[in-house]
């Protein structure tokens, strides 16, 4: 491990927008879900990502949608690892989107760029397993799991506890020997969140990246938020979601994890070009 190395995606630049773009390895995304197909749809997906103009790949091996079963540790690895390795070099940062732990430190092993942790890095063995090593680590807030986040999610302040939870998380993270600047924090669109809750964090993201003082990744790409104020389905909301990044990059979110990079990219590009971007 080259300490100092550093090479969370945001060092040096916390101004331009990154775009993050989602890469899914689980069976659900491809036809027949074998795994030796899924390894070459996984490296085409992420080579048309690149010359789409990606900064970073996040890749993942379950799905956290509502009500999604936990998957067991050897399918993750079995699904994950292999595209892990074959990414490492390909161009852009990788960050690899698990609550596990062992996945954590396999994917550290494989050189992975930054953690993507949904769960706020709050499994046991969760920071021992990223402790020693250099790459970003992204805390999301969610209220409860997958399995039950939706069923009623409730908040007496929703702004307020996500900004207690990830306070406390950076505290925690920091306590235990983790560089802050490895950090950077998510308000978890959509997990454990209603509709009113999500929009009510998308317009609290200035406050949320003041209040905490790290960089905020907004992952709302295609999500219900979406399609609840645009009344369009998962596969039209390509549009909306560009228009959530903006708003989310607006208010000074340094990461935006989307499913369309090149509209996003484009977006940005004119966004970029036509906004004081000196905060
Ligand atoms: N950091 C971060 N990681 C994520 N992984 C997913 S999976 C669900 C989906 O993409 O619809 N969402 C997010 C998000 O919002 N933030």
């Amino acid at each position: 491990l080259q300490f100092g190395r550093f090479n969370y995606p945001w060092r040096g630049d916390r101004v331009r927008a990154r775009v993050m773009g989602i890469l899914n390895v689980t069976p659900d995304s491809f036809s027949d879900g074998g795994q030796h197909q899924s390894l070459e749809f996984a490296i085409s997906h992420a080579e048309q990502m690149i010359l789409d103009g990606v900064d970073i790949i996040d890749v993942g091996g379950e799905s956290s949608r509502p009500g999604a079963p936990p998957l067991p540790l050897e399918q993750e690895l079995q699904r994950v690892m292999p595209v892990l390795y074959a990414l490492r070099d390909i161009g852009p940062a990788i960050s690899v989107d698990t609550y596990k732990p062992q996945v954590m430190r396999e994917a550290i092993i494989a050189g992975v760029d930054m953690i993507n942790d949904i769960n706020g890095f709050r499994a046991p063995g969760a920071i021992d397993a990223v402790r020693d090593s250099d790459c970003g680590l992204c805390i999301m807030h969610m209220q409860s799991d997958p399995q039950h986040m939706q069923l009623a999610p409730s908040y007496t302040d929703v702004v307020a506890e996500v900004i207690a939870f990830l306070r406390e998380r950076i505290a925690t993270l920091t306590a235990a020997g983790i560089d802050p600047r490895r950090l950077c924090i998510d308000p978890g669109f959509g997990f454990g969140k209603t509709v009113e809750h999500n929009y009510a964090l998308l317009k609290a993201t200035g406050q949320l990246i003041a209040e905490l003082n790290v960089p905020l990744l907004a992952g709302l790409s295609r999500k219900s938020m979406v399609g609840a104020v645009t009344g369009k389905p998962v596969e039209q909301r390509m549009a909306g979601s560009v228009g959530g990044a903006l708003a989310a990059v607006a208010q000074g979110a340094l990461i935006v994890r989307v499913h369309d990079v090149a509209e996003t990219v484009d977006a940005l590009k004119v966004w970029q070009a036509g906004f004081n971007l000196q905060r």
